[in-house]
């Protein structure tokens, strides 16, 4: 640019001075030619006027003429222009002056003569003289004027478009800084470079310029850089791409694409565009944090949190892909539903942070047991899914999931605590037990249901009457919830004695469904669903507050007070206002509490034991009786034992059963007995059937005997008829 402006003040220069020399010499010299000119055709023509009129002298006195000097003097002087000095003279052929006028001239001196004739023949001439001083004079102020004139006119033609031309460089450069400053302050690396041919003919490219964010990017010093081979500088990310950016020049394209740069471990954003021909600039862009919250919006879209497992989204994916393939190629594909065992006792009992480490480790061993091909999911909680594509036999799928028993069922070292699980397993066979990926899911969960059913750390094959049994079980709750709508249900009392007197003190309240088609069912076979489905809710209100009315009832009639027990399930006592609903059922009905007892497992109170703890005081507040129903067959805890508020257990009936025959049974009845007698809680043994029974449990100072072989359960007449024959 500076090198342009150089020559432009050269040009600019060199014209104005022309321009400025023709002014200065050609107003002078025009003004002298022309004043010359005019000065010897003026003397010319006096010259020719004054020898006419000398002539007529001659003519006159043709010997006699040279005397008549004033005359001729005379005539001489006669002039047009007067005031001008002229010489006038007459100069005969001898040379010898005739005449003459007198001015005196200032040299130097011009001039004209014209010649006297005498009948033909040239006797003398006219001269006329005048001084070329003044036009001299003139010419020389002019030029001194011109060189004035012409020393405007130089600056005047190279001040005005320099001038002009230095604007438009001012405002170039002011561009040019504003464009630079916005190309070195953007954000996306710039680089320019020009397309050049190598020494074998092929296309090679010289970058020329970057600005600081390419610098920053490419993670080079642009000194260093600027007018180095691209490939260089750039390595492969361009050079693969220069026969599409050449033929992209011709139409003045643009090409764009992304480019994992690793020896910057940097992914790029690469566009290119060309600006003029024979170069083409680079908008570089780092998009590796781009790509790396793409790749972490990815991975949470489609796996699993905790595990790092694929999630359901990314399972149903590979889930269609399998069966598309098995379809096209007659393969077959097994779907695994694998749950944990009891998963969450332990998420429960050593809290969540264990339950996820646990989670994440049965992941792992579970990958590990399967092949690269294979897919393990995580559908959320303690649930897996395994999908085995091409099995070639069903018993393939057999033993895959024996190996993940036999693993799952390792100890797990969770840092400071070892957790023994197990896991149960469902298959179900594409194309038989399903033929899309929602029927096989729901297939191999059923299968799964079952191996629980069967005892759990198992894997068992989905099968058709599964599938009949599930489409039961659907039918049941819809006909649940409707028979708590249509007021389906009632309660019996199985009464309760005492060991020692066998005299009815107590009965405990059991609901039963009268089903319109089915008749009575008994509620082993709805109150499991009812608890998964939290219908256990609204159905054990219904109960408490039934029973309670009912009590009430006995009481205004005058029926001698008999504590009844009502069951609690663990989900309905978990409920946050349960025991403000038990104090507002026995507020409404006016029953009296201390008749009242509720029944509760031993496993719904050891869940949540601080939560189960306050419960129970404010449930002793209400001054309510508490059960621990089914006693010996959960996880017994002796420490909370000690520490809930707790009147009565219950042995469960699994226990009396064999208790005359088993001796295990025996012994842990009577531990059972000792252990209640010392923590001073009542006893009631239940399912007791037999005389030998009884006689066993009253010799161990059992409290009460609810069983069988004294009353079943009763419908409401019943108990009342048998309360008042007593
Ligand atoms: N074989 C045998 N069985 C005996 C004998 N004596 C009593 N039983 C049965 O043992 C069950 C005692 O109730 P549970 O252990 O609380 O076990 C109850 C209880 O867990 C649950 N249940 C019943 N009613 C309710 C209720 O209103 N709410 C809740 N949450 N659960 C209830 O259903 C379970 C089964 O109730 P039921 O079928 O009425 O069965 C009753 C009763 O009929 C005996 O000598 N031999």
């Amino acid at each position: 640019m500076k090198g342009d402006a150089r020559s432009i003040v050269r040009v600019t220069s060199i014209i104005a001075g022309i321009f400025a020399a023709f002014v200065a010499i050609v107003i002078p010299l025009g003004h002298f030619t022309i004043s010359y000119q005019f000065l010897m055709g003026s003397l010319d023509a006096q010259a020719d006027l004054s020898s006419r009129n000398i002539n007529s002298i001659v003519h006159d006195s043709p010997n006699m003429w040279q005397f008549e000097q004033i005359r001729l003097i005379e005539m001489l002087e006669r002039r047009p222009l007067g005031n001008i000095p002229e010489q006038r003279r007459i100069i005969d052929t001898s040379g010898t002056i005739v005449a003459e006028s007198a001015d005196r001239l200032t040299p130097p001196v011009v001039a004209k003569s014209h010649n006297i004739y005498d009948a033909g023949r040239v006797v003398a001439r006219v001269e006329i003289c005048r001084s070329l001083y003044p036009i001299l004079s003139q010419t020389v102020m002019l030029a001194f004027a011109s060189i004035a004139l012409s020393i405007i006119v130089f600056i005047a033609l190279r001040t005005i478009p320099l001038r002009a031309v230095r604007k438009a460089y001012a405002s170039m450069e002011e561009s040019e800084a504003r464009y630079r400053s916005l190309y070195e302050s953007m954000n996306e690396g710039v680089a320019l470079h020009r397309i050049a041919t190598g020494p074998g003919g092929e296309a090679t490219f010289t970058v020329i310029d970057m600005n600081a964010a390419a610098e920053l990017i490419l993670n080079i010093d642009r000194n260093s850089t600027v007018g180095s081979d691209g490939a260089k500088v750039f390595g492969a990310a361009i050079k693969d791409h220069l026969p599409d950016i050449l033929s992209a020049a011709k139409s003045s394209g643009t090409i764009s694409f992304e480019y994992p740069m690793e020896s910057i471990s940097r992914v790029l954003s690469i566009a290119i565009f060309f600006p003029s021909p024979g170069a083409f600039a680079t908008l570089i862009e780092d998009v590796t944090d781009k790509k790396r919250s793409e790749e972490q919006i990815k991975r949470l879209a489609y796996y699993d949190i905790l595990t790092g497992l694929p999630n359901r989204q990314l399972l149903q994916d590979r889930l269609d892909q399998a069966l598309a393939r098995a379809t096209r190629e007659g393969g077959k594909v097994a779907l695994m539903f694998i749950d944990l065992d009891r998963f969450k006792f332990i998420n429960d009992t050593l809290g969540h942070a264990y339950g996820d480490l646990l989670l994440v480790q049965v992941s792992l061993r579970l990958r590990d047991c399967l092949r690269s091909s294979d897919t393990i999911a995580r559908l959320g909680g303690d649930e897996f899914v395994i999908l085995l594509s091409y099995m070639g036999e069903e018993l393939n799928a057999a033993h895959v999931a024996q190996h993940l028993l036999e693993q799952a069922a390792l100890p797990f070292d969770l840092g400071t605590r070892q957790v023994s699980t197990s896991i149960s397993i469902g298959i179900a066979i594409f194309p038989t037990d399903g033929l899309d990926g929602q029927a096989l899911l729901s297939s191999a969960d059923m299968a799964m249901y079952a191996a629980k059913e069967r005892g759990r750390n198992m894997y068992n094959f989905f099968s058709q009457e599964m599938n009949v049994k599930a489409h039961e079980r659907m039918e049941l709750e819809t006909s649940l919830r409707a028979a708590l709508e249509r007021d389906e249900f009632f309660v019996e009392f199985q009464p309760i004695v005492t060991a020692r007197t066998c005299k009815v003190v107590a009965a405990e309240a059991l609901v039963r469904w009268n089903h319109p088609e089915q008749g009575r069912i008994m509620p082993d076979s709805f109150i499991p669903l009812a608890e998964e489905t939290n219908l256990i809710v609204t159905l054990g209100d219904w109960v408490l507050r039934t029973v309670c009315r009912k009590m009430k009832q006995w009481a205004d009639s005058g029926v001698p007070p008999l504590r009844v027990s009502v069951n609690v399930s663990g989900m309905q006592f978990r409920q946050a206002n349960f025991v403000d609903d038990v104090a507002k059922i026995i507020g409404e009905t006016g029953v009296d509490p201390r008749l009242l007892e509720l029944e509760l497992t031993e496993t719904s109170l050891m869940e949540h034991a601080d939560a189960t703890v306050k419960s129970l005081f404010r449930l002793k507040e209400l001054e309510v009786g508490i059960a621990l129903d089914d006693f010996g067959s959960g996880y017994s805890s002796l420490t909370y034992l000690k520490n809930f508020p707790i009147d009565r257990v219950k042995i469960d009936r699994s226990f009396i059963k064999d208790v005359c025959e088993t001796p295990d049974d025996k012994a842990i009845v009577e531990a059972i007995i000792a252990l209640a007698m010392s923590l001073n809680l009542y006893i009631i043994a239940e399912g007791v059937e037999t005389p030998e029974q009884v006689a066993f449990l009253q010799a161990r100072n059992c409290d009460e005997i609810q069983g069988f072989h004294f009353y079943r359960p009763l419908s409401e007449e019943k108990l009342l008829e048998l309360l008042k024959s007593l």
